[in-house]
């Protein structure tokens, strides 16, 4: 079956883990992505080339790949590099990620694509907005992500919940759309499918450990208050 196929209707797991936390491992990651295909995950996000090596070699399921840098000069953290993206694709990445969203970067967003069609896996456009998804597939993405609404300055009002309007604007362009971002219930994963997505990803709220603690924890004090 196709990549595209095998993702639609599917639960992707993003497993990355809190920047240098104690899960912080290659192995860890290897173990987070069993785990998610174990409990059903169509398909696996994964930052970085030796988290990637590890999870390729523990599943089969399709993995979307990507590279996060913190650049001195540009707000674009995924995949900034066609360098990254040809990294990525030797470490066994079935679709490259990338930064779609219109700011100042090192390279182009256009060449990002070619990088990864080149190397002969589908580009997945991490958006803030309709215009990158547009832009995007003109360059030749394969599916639309709302990974970046609310996290760019354009888009920091949107920063509640999930961006359902975006996941439809996405779908009425004809694209394969990834619904990304703040999907932290099962409820909220229904709403995104009900409102177009083909698939949905879900990170913090199935593998930052640390910030689900903090979750509960808040809400625990929050019961604590309550009662008195
Ligand atoms: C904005 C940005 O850099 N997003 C990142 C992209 O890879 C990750 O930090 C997110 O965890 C991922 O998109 C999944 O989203 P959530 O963790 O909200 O389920």
């Amino acid at each position: 079956m196709d990549v595209l196929q095998t993702l639609r209707g599917g639960l992707v797991v993003s497993c990355q883990p809190v920047d240098d936390g104690p899960m912080d491992r290659p192995d860890i990651v290897a173990a987070m992505a069993a785990a998610a295909v174990a409990g059903g995950a169509a398909g696996l996000r994964i930052e970085g080339v030796e988290n990637l090596a590890a999870a390729r070699a523990a599943v089969r399921v399709p993995i979307i790949a990507i590279l996060k840098r913190d650049l001195p000069d540009s707000p674009v953290r995924i995949t900034p590099f066609a360098d990254d993206v040809r990294a990525l694709a030797a470490a066994g990445a079935d679709i490259v990620a990338y930064d779609a969203t219109d700011r100042i970067r090192p390279e182009p967003a256009a060449d990002l694509v070619a990088a990864i069609r080149a190397s002969g896996r589908l580009a997945m456009a991490d958006c803030a907005m309709l215009d990158d998804g547009r832009r995007a597939l003109v360059d030749g993405a394969s599916i639309l992500g709302t990974t970046l609404s609310g996290y760019t300055e354009a888009t920091a009002g949107r920063s509640d919940g999930v961006d359902l309007a975006l996941i439809g604007a996405f779908r009425d362009l004809g694209a394969f759309v990834m619904a990304e971002g703040r999907v932290n219930t099962p409820d909220l994963a229904a709403q995104t499918i009900a409102a177009g997505a083909d698939a949905v990803t879900v990170g913090t709220a199935l593998t930052r450990l640390e910030i689900m603690t903090d979750w509960f924890q808040k809400a625990v004090v929050d019961g604590v208050r309550r009662r008195e």
